[in-house]
């Protein structure tokens, strides 16, 4: 009903403009001609104000960029501030400065919302650190640095999607709410709906079945994969660790890929590395500006590796080398290197300088360090699975993944050894009926954008971080 007081008066208030274009503030700045009305809507960067002319940057997230906005003083208004969102109208001209291809000469600017920027936690034109904007999750994304964050998430997600839909594989949304415990490492938060939670103590369940927050997508991508030949998804994951490292989260976003008829690790390793390098190809082609900013503020020691990366061709070495390589070093570790251990972060960080910071592919671990789905490589004394780690500088392990236990007596002996066959009636049916050497991986998203951006806190490469003792907004 336009009858009310406030509905006449804004058909008022747009007649009396002609009618605009409405511009994104990246389409202003890339346009190639002047345009007589445009419209643009975003929140205001800076402010300055001379005796002669008026000086406004907005931005509305579609560019690192803020559109450069010249007015008459006449239109500053008391609400005008930095933070506030605005609508400016106005003629878009070549602009006569070297650094901008376009500004906007307002003819009229409203304020949609004022800021008020006493209490408003960003200042003008200050670098705010990263430690400091992440204490304001809600308002974080207005400064520069998370906004060309989230550009290059976005940009990866849209690329890693293209990538395995270009190469033929089927995308998958696997569950969030699951019954299993795929890694078997007994990290998983417990799933009890709010009722159950505060009637009893003991029902801490999913309606009285037990079901978790999934820690991986791989057991429902096998089934798939037993269909559609090659399968991934990509999605939120989450694991129960209490750390408050800077490469954990609590939830994190996690791509997964299944590959059916392969029955090597090197194949797995080609789609990995194949992932890795189209994806950031397509990072540095579609978001410079936004990279440049990381490379050039963040993490300067980044500047031009990863261009050198892209063109050189990943290392491989066995868990076995790794483990030789490291007990030659061994006085400088905590944790003493000994075949049948973990890798311990200090190990990784210490392999990949070895090995000249690229990226390296560590194969074959031990059979009994590694979850019940692994290929068994029947080798021997140090008996090791088809198991892959990519391991990456700065980060540690960027993927994971192996060829899978594909044939039903290997797996149903690990099974029962393991008390899992009640468990896995249904994975161990998946061998039974028409079952294939296959494989598959896994790359934890917030480190391939920590490692591409160098960014030191995996917190700052997430919208809303999720760890120990911390759950705001
Ligand atoms: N899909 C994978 O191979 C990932 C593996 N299940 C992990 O969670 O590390």
């Amino acid at each position: 009903m336009l009858g009310a007081r406030g509905g006449w008066r804004a058909l008022r208030r747009c007649a009396s403009l002609p009618r605009a274009v409405r511009l994104r503030v990246r389409e202003a700045l890339g346009a190639r001609e002047a345009a007589a009305a445009v419209r643009v809507q975003g929140w205001v960067r800076s402010v300055r104000s001379q005796k002669e002319v008026l000086f406004l940057h907005i931005n509305d997230g579609s560019s690192l960029e803020s559109l450069q906005v010249v007015a008459d003083p006449s239109l500053e208004k008391k609400d005008l501030t930095f933070g506030s969102a605005v609508e400016v109208q106005g003629k878009l001209v070549k602009s006569p400065h070297r650094m901008q291809n376009m500004e906007l000469q307002a003819e009229t600017i409203r304020v949609v919302g004022p800021c008020d920027i006493w209490s408003f936690p960003l200042k003008m034109k200050e670098r705010h650190p990263l430690e400091y904007v992440r204490q304001f999750p809600h308002l974080r994304c207005r400064n520069n640095t998370l906004g060309a964050l989230l550009r290059i998430r976005s940009e990866a997600t849209a690329g890693i999607h293209s990538f395995f839909q270009d190469n033929g594989y089927v995308h998958i949304h696997t569950p969030i709410i699951t019954s299993n415990d795929c890694e078997g490492a007994g990290e998983l938060f417990q799933i009890e709906t709010s009722r159950e939670a505060k009637e009893s103590a003991e029902k801490t369940h999913f309606f009285n079945v037990p079901a978790f927050l999934t820690v991986s997508g791989q057991l429902h991508l096998e089934v798939m994969a037993g269909a559609f030949t090659h399968v991934f998804t990509f999605g939120p994951t989450f694991r129960a660790e209490n750390s408050q490292s800077r490469r954990h989260l609590a939830e994190f976003y996690m791509v997964e890929a299944e590959l059916s008829f392969t029955e090597s690790l090197q194949d797995i390793m080609q789609v990995m590395e194949d992932l890795f390098k189209t994806v950031t190809s397509t990072v540095l082609s579609k978001c410079p500006r936004d990279v440049e900013l990381f490379h050039k503020y963040v993490a300067p020691s980044q500047k031009g590796r990863l261009e050198q990366i892209l063109k050189k061709k990943f290392m491989i070495i066995s868990y076995s080398e790794a483990v030789e390589i490291l007990k030659q070093a061994a006085q400088t570790f905590t944790f003493k290197p000994e075949w049948g251990c973990d890798l311990q972060t200090e190990h990784e960080k210490y392999l990949v300088k070895h090995c000249g910071e690229v990226p390296v592919f560590v194969v074959n671990y031990p059979y009994d360090l590694k979850p019940f789905y692994m290929r068994d490589n029947e080798d021997g004394p140090q008996h090791t699975v088809a198991a892959v780690d990519l391991l990456v500088p700065g980060v540690g392990e960027l993927c994971g993944g192996s060829l899978r236990e594909e044939r039903l007596p290997f797996l149903e002996s690990r099974l029962q050894r393991l008390g899992l066959t009640d468990t896995y009636q249904w994975y161990l049916d998946l061998r039974k009926f028409g079952s294939v050497p296959h494989g598959g991986f896994g790359m934890g998203f917030e480190r391939y954008l920590q490692y591409i951006l160098g960014v030191d806190n995996i917190k700052d490469v997430i919208p809303f971080p999720r760890f120990p003792h911390s759950c705001l907004l």
